[in-house]
């Protein structure tokens, strides 16, 4: 099928790249003349593991392309899905404004023919209905400048054109990290919409992935597709993220009771996790959750609620929990060094989320901003800020080009982020440069002995 994407971030550029490995052929929009020109050249702008080679192959196949012209992918595509960014606004709910860029710019491209139009981005609820408001503005103001009259309606314009489109909302579940692998291996495809049509093209588009055919096991079942309507697909994106932010709040509030009672949350995930209405998953604690999502979801799901009147006590807790948990590691610092001024300490790890580049509101942040309030010097080491040129924009802290030159001097050392590289560092020859061989698991991953056989004094979140 032909199919275009508008915003190569995260989730168009896998989207696209994805959709073209499994044969459609696709034409990726963005404004960011320097990303298009980087994946012309066959390069990722993102670090997502096995993007890279995705977008080679299907680019040699002519089945992928890049272009900052709105009006080529437009007219090219009988799908076009809007990937573009949704920030939170300070106040917390949604910035819409790049999804209104877009689709009122696809209103006024598109031709005579009908369209399906995909809100891939995460969208606060209701959004089905004003995008295709949006895109009917798009038309009319056309129509209105090509001389069809001052008062022509969106419905009319589109009518004299021949333009026909509905709107369907595909929420995005990947995460960052795993996006490849969650694009062909997803739990579920969640489409809404009120168009049949729509929706058996939606079907069709995604049938390969369906029959997992790029998935890690052909064998299994065919991966459920939810059809629903437009508002129930919408929520089920944010009551999906603020679920799975819930229950690491959750795990948290259980690893701060158990450090208190001296019991190790790590044996309490391990034992809770097994009841299968619980699960194993997301049961890790540590210093919070972050990253470009699950804040801006919860926060925009609150947002939401206090629009309608109520007031969502579960999800600000999870929100307050998640927020103190960031000062953990501090207060963990204070215990073992009492004074923090004057001193150094080193953190593994600044990205979010091991294999990603993206720091959006990444705890390591948080830790540095709070350290450097305190009066204490902070280096970093990152497997990929650190080789990247990422880190120069980082202010408060000295990002080091390995794990020996963070630990050199150091009077304590946080483990931010879970990078599998950090479970097999020379642990012993960096206690030996540390002023303090003290080592502070945010993530509860290493091995407690490993680290105390080489020298440390280690202690964990909930497990201390
Ligand atoms: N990052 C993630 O793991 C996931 C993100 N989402 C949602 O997907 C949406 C996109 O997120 P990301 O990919 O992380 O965003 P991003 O910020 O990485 O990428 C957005 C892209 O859109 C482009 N763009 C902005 N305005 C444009 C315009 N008018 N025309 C063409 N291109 C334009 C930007 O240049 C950028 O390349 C958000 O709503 C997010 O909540 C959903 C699931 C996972
Ligand atoms: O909407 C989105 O953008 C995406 O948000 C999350 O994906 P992502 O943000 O890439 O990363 P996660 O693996 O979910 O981790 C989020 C944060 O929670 C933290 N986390 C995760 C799991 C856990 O057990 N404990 C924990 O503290 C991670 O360290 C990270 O800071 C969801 O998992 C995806 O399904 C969703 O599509």
């Amino acid at each position: 099928m032909r199919v275009c994407v508008i915003g190569t971030g995260y989730v168009g550029l896998v989207t696209g790249a994805c959709l073209a490995h499994t044969g459609h052929h696709v034409i990726c929009v963005d404004n960011n003349e320097q990303k298009v020109k980087m994946m012309k050249a066959g390069q990722s702008p993102i670090y997502e593991p096995g993007l890279s080679d995705i977008i080679q192959k299907a680019s040699q196949e002519d089945l992928l392309e890049f272009t900052t012209d709105l009006a080529y992918g437009v007219n090219h595509g009988d799908i076009l899905f809007i990937a573009v960014g949704t920030p939170a606004l300070p106040t917390g709910e949604s910035d819409t404004r790049y999804v209104e860029a877009v689709a009122r710019g696809i209103g006024s491209h598109l031709e005579k023919g009908y369209k399906v139009i995909v809100n891939k981005s995460t969208v606060p609820i209701g959004s089905g209905d004003w995008v295709r408001m949006i895109v009917l503005d798009g038309i009319a103001e056309r129509q209105k400048a090509s001389g069809g009259g001052n008062s022509i309606s969106g419905d009319e314009a589109a009518a004299k054109l021949g333009i026909e489109f509905d709107v369907v909302s595909n929420p995005e579940f990947l995460r960052e990290g795993s996006a490849v692998y969650d694009t062909f291996n997803p739990d579920r495809i969640v489409l809404g919409g009120n168009s049949d049509k729509a929706l058996s093209m939606m079907e069709e588009l995604y049938q390969p992935i369906v029959k997992r055919k790029f998935g890690e096991d052909p064998s299994l079942p065919p991966v459920p597709v939810v059809k629903t309507d437009l508002s129930s697909a919408e929520m089920i994106k944010y009551a999906a993220n603020s679920f799975l932010a819930t229950k690491i709040s959750y795990i948290n509030e259980i690893a701060n009771i158990c450090d208190r009672v001296g019991a190790d949350v790590v044996q309490v995930a391990k034992g809770i996790g097994l009841d299968s209405r619980i699960g194993t998953k997301f049961l890790q604690a540590g210093i919070g959750w972050g990253g470009s999502c699950f804040p801006k979801d919860v926060s925009a799901l609150i947002h939401t609620s206090d629009d309608y009147g109520y007031d969502a006590h579960l999800l600000k807790a999870a929100v307050d929990v998640n927020k103190r948990q960031r000062t953990i590691a501090i207060e963990k610092l204070q215990h073992e060094l009492k004074i923090l001024k004057g001193k150094t300490v080193g953190l593994l790890g600044l990205t979010f989320k091991p294999d990603t580049d993206d720091m959006r509101d990444a705890p390591a942040l948080n830790l540095i901003e709070q350290l450097n309030r305190l009066g204490t010097k902070v280096k970093a080491y990152d497997p990929i800020v650190s080789q990247s040129g990422i880190g120069q924009g980082l202010s408060g802290v000295v990002v080091e080009t390995s794990p020996e030159q963070l630990a050199y001097a150091c009077d304590a050392l946080v483990v931010v982020t879970d990078w599998q590289q950090f479970l097999t560092l020379d642990y012993a020859a960096m206690a030996k440069v540390m002023n303090n061989p003290v080592i502070i698991d945010g993530r509860n991953f290493l091995d407690r002995k490993m680290l105390q056989k080489a020298g440390f004094r280690y202690v964990g979140i909930g497990c201390s």
